[in-house]
This record gives C-alpha cells, sequence and structure tokens, in this order.
C-alpha cells in the first residue's frame, strides 16, 4: 500500500490520475466462500467474516500507524456492517443468488479503495473514495456482466466533467440498469481501467501488478523466460485469452480501440521497464525478430467431441452445436473440425462439462438415436497451450518447428486449431505433459542454448569419470556448441542426488542423501517419469541387470537412454527384442556404443559397414580390456593374480572381475556383435573358455577370489614360456563367422597383430566383401574409466544433437 501511494503521487506530479483498485489479495476468495457456506445455511461463514474484518483492520492499523481517522472508521464499520446484514439475510433464507453474490463479492473492492483513498488524504493528496456502480454500466447477468460501452461511456465522461483531486475507483464492480450491483470478471479491475482510461482519452493507461509484465512464458513454469518489453495489442489479447494472467482478457479491447498504450508495470518493483501494449509496427528495435512473442497454457480444460457419418455435408449441424452451448452460457475456449466434416471437437471449462454434454445430447437426440452422431465423448484432464506471435504469419517452419520438439519429447498432440491470421497456434496435449511442452517450446523458440538433462545411474569407476568430464567440459559446450549438459539426477543402490536446476559437480559425492520412499531402479525410473523434464537421458553406469531390464520402459516412456551396460543388448533374447520393439516405438534414443570395445568406434563403424551395403563376412579380434591387459603383461613376464589385481585397480575389470576371467564379459561382446549381423543368439550360443578354476566360480566373496588366484600363476608362468620357446605368445581372443562366435586362450605367433598389443588395447579386425584382401582394424585401449566414460559422453552428446 505505501508503494502504491508513492506511486501514485509521483505520478500526480505530471497529470491527472484516475486510480483503480482491486481488492486485498485472497479476499474475493474469502468473500466467495462466506457467502457459499451462508448460502448453505453453515454459521461458520461468520468465522470468514471476522478474517476479513481482521485483516482489513491490520493493514489499515499498520499504515496508519495505530491512529486510524475517525472519518475511517466511521465508513468502514459502515461497509462492514452492510456485508453482515447481506449474508445474515443469504444465511436465513439458505438462498445464495448470483444478484446477492455479485453484491458480497464486490466488498473486497470497495473495502481497499476505502483505505486507498483514506490514506492517500493521510499523506495530503487529495483524494476520495468513488464507486464505480457509479461509472459502469452492465447487463443484469450479475456474476460475469456484460458491459455496455456506450452508457458507460456517458456516465463516466458525465462524472468526469472536471477533474479536481485523486478519484479511487473500485475495480471489478459496475452496475445494471436498475442499479443492482454486478462483478465484470475476476481480475476485472484491469477491465475497469481500461474502459475508464478510453471513455476518457487517456494518456495511458497503466496496470500496476505483482509481476515485472509480460513474460515469453509463466515464468513459474519456465524457468528461462523472460520479460517482453513490446507487444501488439492483438498478441496481448490472443496471450491473456489463452491463459497469461497478466492482464484481463477483456482489458485490451477499450484501450486498442481508443488507440490508448497499456503498460504493464509492477508495484513491487517500479524501476522494471514493464510491458507497453500498443499498436506500433513491428521493427527489429522492439526486440521482436522473433517469430513467436510468447506462449502460455489453459492448464484444465474438458474436451467434447461430436462426431459422426451423419455431420458430413450437413448444413446447419454446427450452428445448433454451438448456438445450444450459447444458450446456456456455456464458454468455448477451442474449436477444430476437419476437412471431412466428420468430428468437430471444442474445449471448455471442466465445471461446464457435464451441463455441454447433457443439453448437447438433448440437442441431437434424435441424430444420436438414428446413430447419424455418436454420443458425445468428452475427454479430461488435458491443457491447451497457446503459441503466439504476429510475426508468425507468413513465416513457414514455425509449426514445423512445434510438433517437432513435441514430438521428440514423446508430447502427444491431442487436437489442434489455427485461424488463417496465423498469430496463434493452440494445441491440446495430456495435463501431465503441460510443464514439459511449456519448456522445450520456449527453449526451441526463445533461446539460444538448448539443454539436456541426465539422470545417472552408478556411481562407480564409470560414473565417476563421466561426471569429471561433463564438469571439465560443460562450459564450452555452452560457449560453443549452445548446449548445456545438465545433471539432475544420480543414484546408486543406497543413495541418491536430484537437482532439477543441475547437480553441483564439483560435490555430487555430498549431495548424495540416502535413498527413502520406493528404492530400487524402479523408484528412480519414477521419480524420472514424474518431473517429466524435456530432453531427458538416462545413462546406464551400472552392471546391474535390473537396470538393463527397464530400457523398455525407459523408452517406451519417451525417454532416451544411453547405456554402457552390457546386460540390456548381451541379455535373454526376449530382453534385446524388448529394447528394439520399444526403440522402434518411441522418438526416444538408445545408444550403446562402449558395450563393445568401451571408447572404440565399433558398433558404429559395424553399422556405418552394414547400412552403406558392404556384407560383414567375419568379425575377429581381442575384445577384453582386462584380458588383453593380462597376457600382454604376461608376456613382459609378470605373476597372473598380481596382473589381475592391477587390471582392477586400473578401472579395466568388472565389478566382479571373475566376469572378465570367465570370457563372460567377452562373450556379451561377440554376442552384441552376432546380434548386430542379424543373427539370433543367446548367450550360450558363444562357445567360451574360462579362465576361473572351477573350484572358485560359486558365490566366493572378490577379495577371497583374488587371494586364492595365486595357485594358478605357476600354469600361466609355464604356458607363456613353453610358447615362447616355439617362438609363440598365448592371448585371448575370438572371433565370430556365419553367426558362429567362439572365445578362448591361443597360441599366436609373435609376428600377429595380436601378440603387438599393449596395455587394454582392443583389437577389432572386419573382414567384408570390400575390406576383403586388408581388413579393416580398430584398435585402441579398450577398458578403464576415462575412454569408457568419453565414450559415454559422446553418445549423450549423439542424442543431444539429435534431440535439440
Ligand atoms: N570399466 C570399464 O572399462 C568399462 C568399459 C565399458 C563398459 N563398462 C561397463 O560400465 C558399467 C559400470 O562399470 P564400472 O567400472 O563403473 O563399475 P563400478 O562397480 O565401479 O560401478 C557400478 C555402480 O553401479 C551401482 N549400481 C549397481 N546396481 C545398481 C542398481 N540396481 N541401481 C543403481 N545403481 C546400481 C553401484 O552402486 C556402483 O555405483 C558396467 O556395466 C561395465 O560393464 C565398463
Ligand atoms: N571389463 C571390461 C570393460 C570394457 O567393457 C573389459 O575388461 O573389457
Amino acid at each position: 500500500m505505501n508503494n502504491v501511494v508513492d506511486i501514485i503521487a509521483g505520478a500526480l506530479a505530471d497529470d491527472n490520475l484516475i486510480v483503480v483498485v482491486s481488492a486485498v489479495q485472497g479476499v474475493t476468495d474469502l468473500l466467495l466462500d462466506a457467502a457459499t457456506r451462508a448460502g448453505s445455511g453453515e454459521s461458520g461463514y461468520r468465522r470468514t467474516l471476522e478474517e476479513l474484518e481482521q485483516r482489513h483492520l491490520e493493514i489499515s492499523q499498520e499504515l496508519f500507524s495505530g491512529n486510524i481517522p475517525v472519518t475511517f472508521s466511521v465508513a468502514f464499520s459502515t461497509e462492514f456492517s452492510e456485508l453482515k446484514d447481506i449474508l445474515h439475510g443469504v444465511f436465513l433464507l439458505r438462498e445464495l443468488s448470483d444478484k446477492s453474490l455479485a453484491l458480497v463479492l464486490g466488498f473486497g473492492e470497495r473495502l481497499s479503495a476505502l483505505i486507498v483513498s483514506s490514506y492517500l488524504q493521510e499523506r495530503r493528496i487529495e483524494a476520495y473514495y468513488l464507486d464505480a456502480r457509479k461509472l459502469i454500466v452492465t447487463d443484469a447477468n450479475y456474476a460475469d456482466a456484460r458491459v455496455d460501452a456506450h452508457a458507460s461511456e456517458l456516465q463516466i465522461r458525465k462524472q468526469f466533467a472536471s477533474f479536481a483531486g485523486v478519484p479511487v475507483v473500485t475495480g471489478f464492480i459496475a452496475a445494471a440498469p436498475d442499479g443492482s450491483a454486478t462483478t465484470i470478471g475476476r481480475g476485472g479491475s484491469d477491465y475497469t481501467a481500461s474502459i475508464l482510461g478510453a471513455a476518457l482519452g487517456a494518456a495511458e493507461i497503466c496496470i500496476w501488478t505483482d509481476v515485472d509484465g509480460f513474460f515469453s512464458a509463466d515464468p513459474k513454469r519456465v524457468r528461462d523466460a523472460r520479460i517482453l518489453p513490446f507487444i501488439s495489442y492483438a498478441e496481448a489479447m490472443e496471450l491473456s485469452h489463452a491463459g497469461a494472467k497478466v492482464l484481463h482478457p477483456l482489458a485490451v479491447q477499450p484501450a486498442m480501440k481508443a488507440g490508448i498504450p497499456i503498460l504493464i508495470k509492477n508495484s513491487f518493483n517500479p524501476s522494471a521497464e514493464g510491458t507497453r501494449i500498443d499498436g506500433a509496427p513491428l521493427s527489429p528495435e522492439r526486440n521482436r525478430s522473433l517469430p513467436v512473442t510468447g506462449l502460455t497454457s489453459i492448464n484444465n480444460i474438458v474436451l467434447l467431441n461430436m462426431s459422426g457419418s451423419g455431420m458430413v455435408g450437413v448444413p446447419g449441424i454446427a450452428s445448433r452445436l454451438f448456438s445450444c452451448l450459447a444458450r446456456h452460457r456455456i464458454n468455448i475456449i477451442f474449436i477444430s473440425q476437419a476437412s471431412s466434416e466428420q468430428s468437430i471437437t471444442l474445449a471448455i471449462n471442466p465445471a461446464q462439462a457435464p451441463n455441454a454434454k447433457k443439453i448437447l445430447e438433448q440437442e441431437f437426440r434424435a441424430e444420436i438415436e438414428s446413430r447419424q452422431i455418436d454420443p458425445l465423448a468428452i475427454r479430461k484432464n488435458l491443457a491447451m497451450i497457446a503459441v503466439v506471435g504476429n510475426n508468425m504469419s507468413g513465416h513457414a517452419g514455425v509449426s514445423a518447428q512445434l510438433f517437432e520438439t513435441l514430438g521428440k519429447n514423446g508430447v502427444n498432440v491431442i487436437a489442434v486449431a489455427q485461424g488463417a491470421n496465423e498469430m496463434n497456434i493452440s494445441l491440446v496435449i495430456d495435463s501431465n505433459d503441460e510443464d514439459k511442452a511449456l519448456n522445450c517450446i520456449h527453449e526451441s523458440f526463445f533461446l539460444s542454448q538448448r539443454k539436456v538433462h541426465l539422470f545417472i545411474a552408478g556411481t562407480g569407476t564409470i560414473a565417476r569419470s563421466l561426471i569429471g568430464q561433463i564438469r571439465a567440459h560443460r562450459r564450452n559446450l555452452q560457449e560453443e556448441n549452445d548446449l548445456d549438459v545438465v545433471v539432475c539426477g544420480m543414484a546408486n543402490t543406497g543413495t541418491i542426488a536430484l537437482n532439477d536446476e543441475g547437480i553441483d559437480l564439483d560435490s555430487w559425492q555430498q549431495a548424495l542423501q540416502p535413498r527413502s520412499g520406493k528404492r530400487g531402479i524402479e523408484g528412480y525410473m519414477e521419480i524420472i517419469r514424474e518431473k517429466n523434464l524435456h530432453n531427458t537421458i538416462f545413462v546406464d553406469c551400472t552392471a546391474s541387470k535390473e537396470v538393463a531390464a527397464i530400457y523398455p520402459d525407459l523408452l517406451l516412456a519417451n525417454i532416451s537412454v544411453v547405456t554402457a551396460n552390457k546386460l540390456g543388448m548381451a541379455g535373454s533374447w526376449p530382453l534385446y527384442r524388448s529394447i528394439r520393439d520399444a526403440q522402434r516405438k518411441s522418438n526416444a534414443r538408445f545408444l550403446y556404443e562402449t558395450n563393445v570395445g568401451a571408447g572404440l568406434p565399433i558398433i558404429n563403424t559395424l553399422n556405418d559397414l552394414k547400412n552403406s551395403g558392404d556384407k560383414i563376412i567375419s568379425i575377429d579380434g581381442v575384445l577384453s580390456g582386462t584380458l588383453s591387459f593380462i597376457f600382454n603383461e604376461l608376456r613382459k613376464g609378470g605373476r597372473f593374480s598380481e596382473i589381475v589385481r592391477r587390471a582392477k585397480e586400473a578401472g579395466y575389470t568388472e565389478p566382479d572381475p571373475r566376469d572378465d576371467l570367465s570370457g563372460a564379459d567377452f562373450a556379451r561382446k561377440f554376442l552384441i556383435l552376432g546380434r548386430e549381423l542379424g543373427f539370433t543368439l543367446e548367450f550360450s550360443d558363444v562357445l567360451v573358455e574360462s579362465l576361473v578354476p572351477e573350484e572358485y566360480r560359486g558365490e566366493m566373496p572378490v577379495g577371497e577370489f583374488l587371494d586364492r588366484l595365486e595357485s594358478v600363476d605357476s600354469w600361466y608362468a609355464e604356458e607363456s614360456e613353453k610358447a615362447a620357446a616355439d617362438g609363440m605368445t598365448i592371448a585371448y581372443a575370438g572371433g565370430i563367422k556365419d553367426g558362429k562366435a567362439s572365445i578362448g586362450v591361443k597360441r599366436v605367433p609373435l609376428s600377429s597383430p595380436i601378440a603387438g598389443l599393449s596395455g587394454s588395447e582392443n583389437m577389432v579386425v572386419f573382414t567384408t566383401d570390400r575390406y576383403h584382401a586388408t581388413p579393416l582394424v580398430v584398435r585402441g585401449p579398450g577398458a578403464g574409466g576415462e575412454v569408457t566414460a568419453g565414450g559415454v559422453f559422446a553418445d549423450i552428446l549423439r542424442i543431444a544433437s539429435y534431440l535439440v
């Protein structure tokens, strides 16, 4: 209130001023509550009334610093006793008519006009209370009255024939021709101001509200929404009708007709520029080079669908449909009819849906009985999004961009409407997808920088390296690729960290908290699905079968997946099939390059060969970083058990090194390659030679297994020596040809490329129709945190470039 008075004092210096006030926040709802209770005979309405009185008294006490002027006190008591009398009458009659309700609801504005005018006087500004019932004339539809513009203009001009002092006018309320109180729609004080300004040819109409102006989208739902300094009348109308609650939808029209600019300003932040709404032509200086100006949503609508073969080519159906709804004062938010004329879809307010269905079924009873028209279908839990902009007109590609971004994010569009003025595309979607849709559309049209949201499973070797790489490279990606990689979730079996804005990657370990609620991977997936963020990628850095089993569900929920875990693509054939099927049905992507050869380009190379028409004859090589390291080190003369320990320390082994030593991990890679080649293979189809002694294959803890492994050191030392004596060496290698894969220990000549491998190097040899005489070889480190995480990161970026 103090800010308001400062603003008024400042503006007064320049010009005559009319102040229009709305009710104190929350008061109209309390009045509605009191009236409804009184109407149903609940004496509890008196408590609400006391609360209302208390709130206004507290405000007044504070404003007048305890010295409430007598004139104010008298006027305040008079207002409240009138309100009490009316509500008492409603209570006794147990009847709340629209007429009484309009009268009751108007007290919010009456009380605040009284407080503001008295406080202005206290601050030595000549001000007076003015009841809008003397100014604005409406029809007798009390609850949502229609303004008679001509009659109102005459009244207003008469009232303001001469100007002295600052009138403080009650917004929202008006009077029917017989003088009884009416209301002009919630938030109607903007409308009151616009009617007054237009009638008097004001220099400007300034709406002081609690936000900085019109935003490109609702800032409560779209974090990156930005203020729009200039918009046209038409855009303001489209945006406010489609749900932008900054301005009353009807407030634009009187100002536009009179050519008066409207300014939206924030009374809590008066120095902010705000938004100017006027009819000036678009220009780049007005920051208006983008095709879309803003987007809005209405988050609870109902779709009514009337369809039937009897509608085709029959004139008058639409007319009856709309007339019937109009007769019952049912407002239509959205209309769509395809050229087949087989169905008309309407969106209406959910509260009116049951009535709408009933009256339309009565209207079309004969057609429904003769099956020319189907029974009316109602669809609930929907939201309507409107994409608005003058510049959209004649600008090809706007709708393509809009639907593409929604499609990639798996947002199903249920109905669409665009008028031929091309400045509003409205679409109806499931209300669960509303925030996601607003964010991805906003990002696509307004921001140069796009986001991908990562949810990582696993916090071990690969995840740690991946986080390190994202942390080191994030700024670069933002600056050079306009891409922001945001890690929103990390979870292992016991702990979890979540932050939609991005977990601080410098201290992610500290962010991990013990998991509560539904645990397991299902619990994590539920969280990810509920968040429903746009451009979400799930990153699997576990070695867990349970995690791999949820890939189909993730993909079907349109969440892309990047995985280092082989237990999906090398899982059972039914799991493999269901991943592939889900991938086909979904718009999300699934990438697993690191499943074979860690960061080496093996799956991509194979697919490039295949897709470009080459025929793969065989694939041979070493596909275990751990086993490669072991045999390369043995060749140098190390001890087997000690080398295995070093492989584990270097991050080459699986969480349980027996997965490597048994050949299982290697076999999975050949299984994956075999399946890529089109063969229906199970794990058991790969012939595997295990290096784990029979007696150590059970449930023995990893530490104990490593200790006992010393027992085989001498065997490996002898085998190596024997081979060396023959100019040979031992290695673990394999191959796949004609759908038959086998892997195991082999003796190879020292001159063979396999004998030349070092460290954890993998080598894959593709023999194909094109690469026949000299096969195509991919060689390089095939295990380790950094190279694998690099491969995972590259897959993430591949998906990001598809998504954004
Ligand atoms: N290390 C490599 O060089 C390499 C190379 C390519 C692929 N991979 C694959 O990467 C994956 C991760 O390897 P790593 O070396 O980081 O293993 P790791 O043992 O260091 O980490 C595994 C992580 O997964 C977590 N985890 C296990 N089950 C889980 C579940 N059900 N839900 C959530 N979290 C779970 C564990 O708590 C741990 O944080 C494995 O599938 C491995 O085959 C590793
Ligand atoms: N443990 C695996 C990691 C790479 O998949 C290996 O040694 O090859």
